[in-house]
């Protein structure tokens, strides 16, 4: 299947506004560093919300960005579209290559025929309540394939560095308040489950094989790009629809849980200055504020002028078994050895994700008409 036949398979959407902040200012040692050699990077997960910030983070370096992509009969990778739109990128700094996450030999011969120097592993089942309801594929791509994707390099004659997308969900429900990369992993969920096992790998592989292996231990983060069932978007979105006359409620599950909400783009920077540093390692990546998914109701209402309480109703379905409560991440060594900040607001953010969203419904409306 070649990736011509795989673009012309993907519909021309448009994808969201871009944040207007400015990124967070890091040492200069790494922050400005251009690749010296033209690098070559492979993405597992390339069409996700992070997955797509960091090609584009990279192709800004100079970067050869390789993007494994899942084969379904859903084409759509609208997050990748400016991308694909530009004749100088795709296909002459940009390829994608089908390839699953339990296919080890297509996953070898690709890492064979592009031989990255990096390889950025962020592809996974991501959503914590599905993982409840499939927990076992959710161990099969996030714990196994990440296990796979080790063994695989191991062999290789020429090993990229590797970064894998760890989860705050590892520490579950901690002893400690925050958390930093000492503190133990106690997972409530299928999900935290095989992240701490993927985690751990890494680990092993880093210590026991000398691969340059490193843990983005990611707290939650979000973007105008952030998938609809995550309860950020979800809040946003359906501001954004009911101030416009199109939504009338919005049903949610718990909404004590506390979360410490970044901006992602700030994550997949911090995610290259990893494997940019001299020595492997295990990062923390949060904001070290938390906030309840009340508060960003509030934020997400005001900025369209309404009051929540008058839309928002439980519903038992959202509800999960178990569910992390409130955890904080304290991301100092990153700020100490990559020189790395989180940037802007929990408000600022909310309120860019419902512009974002009220521009998407406009012109979805407008469209139909
Ligand atoms: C770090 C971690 O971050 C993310 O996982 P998450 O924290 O589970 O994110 P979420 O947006 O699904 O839930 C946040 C909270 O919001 C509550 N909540 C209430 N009502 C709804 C609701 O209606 N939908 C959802 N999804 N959540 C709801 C829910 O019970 C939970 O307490 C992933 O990126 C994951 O990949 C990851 O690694």
């Amino acid at each position: 299947m070649s990736e011509g036949y795989i673009k012309s398979c993907i519909p021309r959407l448009r994808f969201g506004l871009r944040l207007n902040r400015q990124p967070a200012r890091a040492t200069p040692s790494i922050d400005s560093e251009k690749a010296s050699v033209i690098k070559t990077a492979l993405i597992t997960g390339i069409t996700g919300q992070d997955g797509s910030y960091l090609t584009e983070l990279l192709l800004e370096k100079g970067y050869t960005v390789h993007g494994l992509v899942r084969r379904t009969s859903n084409t759509v990778r609208s997050r990748l579209d400016p991308l694909f739109d530009d004749k100088n990128v795709y296909n002459h700094k940009l390829f994608l290559h089908y390839a699953d996450l339990d296919d080890a030999t297509t996953i070898r011969r690709v890492l064979v025929k592009t031989r990255p120097d990096e390889l950025y592993h962020l592809a996974g089942q991501s959503h914590v309540g599905a993982s409840f309801e499939i927990p076992e594929s959710t161990c099969q791509f996030t714990a196994m394939g990440t296990l796979k994707l080790l063994e695989i390099v191991r062999d290789l004659e020429k090993s990229p560095r590797i970064l894998h997308i760890s989860s705050s969900e590892i520490f579950g429900r901690p002893d400690a308040s925050p958390q930093d990369e000492r503190t133990a992993m106690r997972p409530v969920t299928p999900y935290g489950v095989a992240k701490a096992f993927a985690t751990q790998m890494v680990q092993v592989y880093r210590e026991s094989f000398g691969c340059f292996a490193c843990n983005a231990i990611c707290y939650n983060h979000e973007s105008p790009r952030r998938g609809e069932s995550f309860v950020t978007r979800k809040i946003t979105r359906a501001a954004a629809a009911i101030s416009l006359g199109l939504q009338s409620e919005l049903r949610l599950g718990a909404l004590d849980s506390r979360r410490d909400w970044g901006y992602a783009p700030d994550y997949v920077r911090a995610m290259w200055m990893m494997l940019q540093h001299d020595t492997p390692d295990d990062y923390v990546l949060g904001t070290g504020l938390t906030h309840s998914i009340e508060d960003f109701l509030g934020f997400a209402f005001e900025r369209v002028g309404l009051d929540w309480h008058q839309f928002v109703t439980t519903d038992a379905k959202y509800m999960r078994p178990s569910d992390v409560r409130d955890l904080c991440g304290n991301a100092g060594k990153a700020a100490r050895n990559l020189g790395w900040k989180p940037s802007g607001t929990c408000r600022d953010l909310a309120h860019a994700m419902v512009d974002n969203d009220l521009s998407l419904l406009k012109r979805q409306t407008t469209t139909v008409r």
